[in-house]
């Protein structure tokens, strides 16, 4: 059965990811954060596995029949994933290595997944105290210490000069070539799917992700940021960036740009 993506959901979504959050927060405020060496070498901390538990938790509770796909659970067979229209994608702790290094840089991350598009997300920083949430029929919003903001209802003017949006732990040798191409620019390095969200803020115009990263990194930012008329495309071919098309789970190269910079 094909559910209809509800603002209620979205509130929910909200809350779990506050939950999550603050799971995490109980590692990040001890000494001991237990860090672990995953099969592909990246970290994993009791964080990442204490959010990943509140947030299935939740989803269960609150859709029984949609499936869900998690970073810390992803050991599901292609033969069975392919089969699904529409799942839960979860990053229980995205910018385990800003974690760790205690820089606040890093987020919860729930998607929606519907027809291989990423329909809606919420993206919480607890350490920042901002919560991004929106779907693509329904609107995004920025939920801080200042109050909720309508991100639709933000007047920005795109600048002459771009301000880029890159990685701060994962440099890759694309981007380099990338910049040299696009000439005088800004450059902000932040941990995380933040830097989606500062497209969506409007603090940002391009995000050139010329490295890897995998379906679960973007999906919940990506919902966010086309909720409010953002875009993002593979890099080589130009398409919308999509989501469990195929086996392999490494999202290709891809270029994120702001509304107001594709309307420039
Ligand atoms: N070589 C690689 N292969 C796959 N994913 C990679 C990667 N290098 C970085 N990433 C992904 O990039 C994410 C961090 O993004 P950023 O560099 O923008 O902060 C990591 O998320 P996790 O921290 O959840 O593991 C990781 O999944
Ligand atoms: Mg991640």
């Amino acid at each position: 059965m094909s559910h209809i993506f509800k603002q209620e959901w979205l509130d929910e979504l909200v809350e779990i990811a506050k939950k999550a959050g603050d799971a995490i927060m109980q590692v990040y405020g001890s000494d001991q954060m237990d860090i672990q060496a995953k099969a592909d070498d990246s970290p994993v901390t009791a964080a990442d596995l204490a959010s990943h538990k509140v947030i299935v938790e939740a989803l269960a509770h609150l859709t029984p029949d949609i499936p869900v796909m998690s970073e810390e659970a992803a050991d599901i067979p292609w033969e069975t994933r392919k089969q699904w229209q529409q799942y839960w994608l979860i990053d229980p702790l995205d910018g385990t290595k800003e974690f760790i290094k205690r820089n606040g840089e890093f987020t919860v991350n729930i998607a929606f997944i519907d027809k291989g598009r990423a329909l809606a997300g919420v993206v919480y920083a607890p350490v920042l105290d901002k919560c991004y949430y929106g779907a693509q029929h329904l609107g995004a919003w920025l939920a801080s210490a200042d109050g909720v903001t309508d991100l639709n209802q933000l007047a920005v003017a795109a600048p002459n000069v771009p301000r880029i949006v890159g990685s701060r732990s994962h440099v890759s040798p694309g981007l380099a070539a990338y910049l040299e191409e696009i000439g005088e620019h800004e450059m902000t390095s932040i941990g995380s799917s933040l830097k989606f969200c500062l497209l969506a803020e409007g603090k940002a115009d391009i995000y050139p992700r010329l490295g890897l990263t995998s379906e679960w990194d973007t999906a919940a930012a990506q919902a966010v940021l086309e909720s409010v008329g953002g875009l993002v495309v593979n890099a080589d071919n130009g398409q919308p960036l999509d989501y469990n098309q195929k086996e392999d789970i490494l999202n290709p190269y891809f270029i994120a740009t702001a509304k107001h910079w594709r309307d420039k």
